[in-house]
C-alpha cells in the first residue's frame, strides 16, 4: 500500500515537472526574442565575435537589428538596448524589473559577492544606494562640504601643474591622483600626497582594473576561463588590483575606528564612514533589519573609489585633449573666464551660471568621449515585453549609452566631432537636453552624478583660468582614438601647461 502511494506520488511529481518543462519550453518558443546579428558559437556564444572596435560593431548591429539585439555570452542571453526611446522604455519605464545586476567576477575576486552598491541587487542594493545618496546629499547641503573638499584638491592640483613650469606632463595621471583623493577625503576623511607610493600604487590599480574589464566580462559568463594558465583573461590581475584597493581602505578604516582614531573621527564629523556607522547604530538600536554592516561599508567605499576615479579623471583628460585638437575653443573658454572671473580668485560653484560656454565644453566632452559607452550591465528580474518582443527573466542587459550620445538624429550630422556650440542657444545660454545621458538613466543612474558635475566644473574652470594647454607638437596633436575597457579613456598623452598668470594671458 505504502509502495503504491509512493509510486503514485512520484508519478504525480514527475507529471507536474514535465508539465512545467513543457510550458516553460513552449513559452520560450512563443516568446519572440530580440534578433541575433551573428550566429553564436557552441559553448562560448558570441563572446569572441565582438571585434576590437566594439563601438563600431554595436553601431552596425544597432542599424541592422534595431533598438534590441541578442548576443550570447557563453550560455547567457545578453540583450543590447540601443537608441534613446528604447533605452528609456527598458531602463526607466520598466526600471523596477531591469535594475538587477548579473554576477560579476570583480566582486568574487575580493571575496565580496552581493555586497556594496555597484554589483548588488534587490534589498541590499536599495538600502546601500539610498544610504549613500542621503549621505552625499547631506554633505552637499548647508556648508557645501563636498565643494570645499573638491576645492582643496583643485588648489593642490593646479599648483602641482604650475610647478612643472612648462615641462610636458601626463595630465590624466595627475588628475587621477587628485580625483581619487577627493573620494578618499569624502569617504574616510584623509588625503595623500601626490608622491605617496602606496596611494599612487592604489590609484594605478584602479586604472588596471578598468583596463582588464574585457577579460572580466569573459570570466563573468565563462567562469572556467579563470583557470586557464598564464592569466590570459587577467583573473589574477583583477583580483590582485582589487585587493590592493580594498586593503588600503581596510587599513585606513581600522585606523580611524581604533580607540584613538574613533574620537578624532567623531570630532571630524563629515566623512562617509562616520555617517554610515551612525545610521547603522541607529537602525540596530531601533531593532530594524539592516544590510548596513562592516562588509557592505568597505565594499561601498571600494565601489565609490572605482566608480569615481577613472570616470572624472578621464573626462578631464578628454576635455584638454579635445581642446588642444581644436584651439579656437580654448580661446573662447579663456575669454569667458577672464571676463567673468578674472585672476584674483578661483571659480566657485556660484559661478557656474556665469560660464555657460565652459558648461557647453564640459557637456560636449562628456557626450563625445562617452566614457562609459555601454554603462554597466543590468539583469532582467522578470520577463520584459516591448512590443512583440520578450526579454526573458535573467537576461543580461547592456544599456548602449553610446548609441544615444553619438546619434546623428539627435545631435546632427557632425555628431562625431567636438562642437560645444551645439549646447549653446542663440542667446548664449546653455542648452539642457534629455538625451544627454552620460550618467545613464533610471533607478541605477550614477550615484555620483552631483559630485562628478561639481568636480568637472571646479577642476576644469580652475585649470583653464590658470593654464593655456598646448600639444608638444601643435601640428601633430595626440590621437583622439580611445582605449576602451569599462571606460573609454584617452591613450596616454603629455601636454604642456603654460602658466597664464606668469605669461600675460597667453592664448596661442
Ligand atoms: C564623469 C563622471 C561620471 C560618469 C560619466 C559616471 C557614469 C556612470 C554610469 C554610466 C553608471 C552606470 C549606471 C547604470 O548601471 O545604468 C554609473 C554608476 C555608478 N557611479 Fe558613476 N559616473 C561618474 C562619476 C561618479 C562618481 C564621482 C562617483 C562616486 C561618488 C560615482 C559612483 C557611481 C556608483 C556607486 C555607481 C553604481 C550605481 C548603482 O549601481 O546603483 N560615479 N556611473
Amino acid at each position: 500500500m505504502l509502495q503504491l502511494e509512493l509510486s503514485s506520488a512520484m508519478f504525480t511529481t514527475a507529471a507536474i515537472l514535465l508539465g512545467c518543462c513543457y510550458f516553460f519550453l513552449q513559452s520560450r518558443r512563443n516568446a519572440k526574442l530580440p534578433p541575433c546579428p551573428v550566429r553564436p558559437w557552441p559553448l562560448v556564444g558570441n563572446i569572441f565575435s565582438v571585434g576590437e572596435d566594439i563601438r563600431a560593431q554595436f553601431r552596425a548591429w544597432h542599424s541592422q537589428c534595431g533598438g534590441l539585439f541578442s548576443l550570447y555570452f557563453g550560455p547567457t542571453l545578453v540583450v543590447v538596448v540601443s537608441g534613446y526611446k528604447t533605452i528609456k522604455e527598458v531602463f526607466v519605464q520598466r526600471g523596477a524589473v531591469s535594475s538587477d545586476r548579473p554576477r560579476m567576477y570583480m566582486n568574487e575576486a575580493i571575496g565580496m559577492d552581493e555586497t556594496g552598491i555597484i554589483f548588488a541587487s534587490g534589498a541590499i542594493w536599495k538600502e546601500l544606494r539610498s544610504t549613500t545618496l542621503q549621505i552625499l546629499k547631506e554633505f552637499g547641503l548647508g556648508t557645501n562640504m563636498l565643494a570645499d573638499k573638491v576645492h582643496e584638491e583643485v588648489e593642490i592640483c593646479v599648483d602641482k601643474l604650475a610647478e612643472l613650469d612648462g615641462e610636458p606632463v601626463d595630465l590624466q595621471h595627475v588628475a587621477r591622483v587628485s580625483v581619487s583623493n577627493v573620494i578618499c577625503n569624502i569617504t574616510v576623511g584623509k588625503r595623500f600626497g601626490h608622491d605617496d607610493p602606496r596611494f599612487k600604487g592604489t590609484v594605478e590599480s584602479l586604472m588596471r582594473v578598468a583596463e582588464s574589464s574585457r577579460g572580466a566580462t569573459a570570466i563573468n559568463f565563462l567562469p572556467f576561463l579563470k583557470y586557464i594558465p598564464g592569466d590570459m583573461f587577467k583573473a589574477k590581475q583583477i583580483g590582485d588590483n582589487m585587493n590592493r584597493v580594498k586593503d588600503l581602505l581596510v587599513e585606513i578604516v581600522s585606523e580611524i575606528e581604533s580607540t584613538a582614531g574613533a574620537k578624532a573621527n567623531e570630532d571630524r564629523e563629515g566623512n562617509y564612514v562616520f555617517s554610515y556607522r551612525r545610521r547603522e547604530h541607529e537602525k540596530m538600536q531601533a531593532g530594524k533589519k539592516t544590510s548596513l554592516d562592516y562588509d557592505n561599508m568597505i565594499k561601498t567605499i571600494v565601489d565609490l573609489f572605482s566608480a569615481g576615479t577613472e570616470t572624472v579623471s578621464s573626462t578631464i583628460a578628454w576635455c584638454v585633449l579635445f581642446i588642444i585638437n581644436k584651439p579656437s575653443v580654448q580661446v573662447k573658454v579663456h575669454e569667458e573666464i577672464d571676463r567673468e572671473i578674472g585672476q584674483q580668485r578661483q571659480p566657485t560653484m556660484a559661478d557656474q551660471a556665469r560660464l555657460p560656454y565652459l558648461g557647453a565644453v564640459i557637456k560636449e566632452t562628456q557626450r563625445l568621449a562617452s566614457i562609459i559607452p555601454f554603462s554597466i550591465m543590468h539583469k532582467a528580474a522578470e520577463d520584459i515585453t516591448i512590443g512583440d518582443i520578450t526579454i526573458p527573466k535573467g537576461t543580461a542587459l547592456i544599456p548602449n549609452l553610446d548609441s544615444v550620445l553619438h546619434d546623428p538624429e539627435i545631435w546632427g550630422s557632425d555628431a562625431d566631432t567636438f562642437n560645444p556650440e551645439r549646447f549653446i542657444d542663440k542667446d548664449g545660454a546653455l542648452i539642457h537636453r534629455e538625451e544627454f545621458i552620460p550618467f545613464s538613466i533610471g533607478p541605477r543612474i550614477c550615484v555620483g552624478e552631483a559630485l562628478g558635475k561639481i568636480e568637472l566644473f571646479l577642476f576644469l574652470s580652475a585649470m583653464f583660468q590658470r593654464f593655456h594647454f598646448k600639444a608638444i607638437d601643435p601640428l601633430n596633436p595626440p590621437t583622439l582614438k580611445p582605449n576602451i575597457g569599462i571606460t573609454a579613456v584617452p591613450a596616454i598623452y603629455d601636454v604642456i601647461c603654460i602658466d597664464r598668470f606668469k605669461n600675460n594671458h597667453v592664448n596661442v
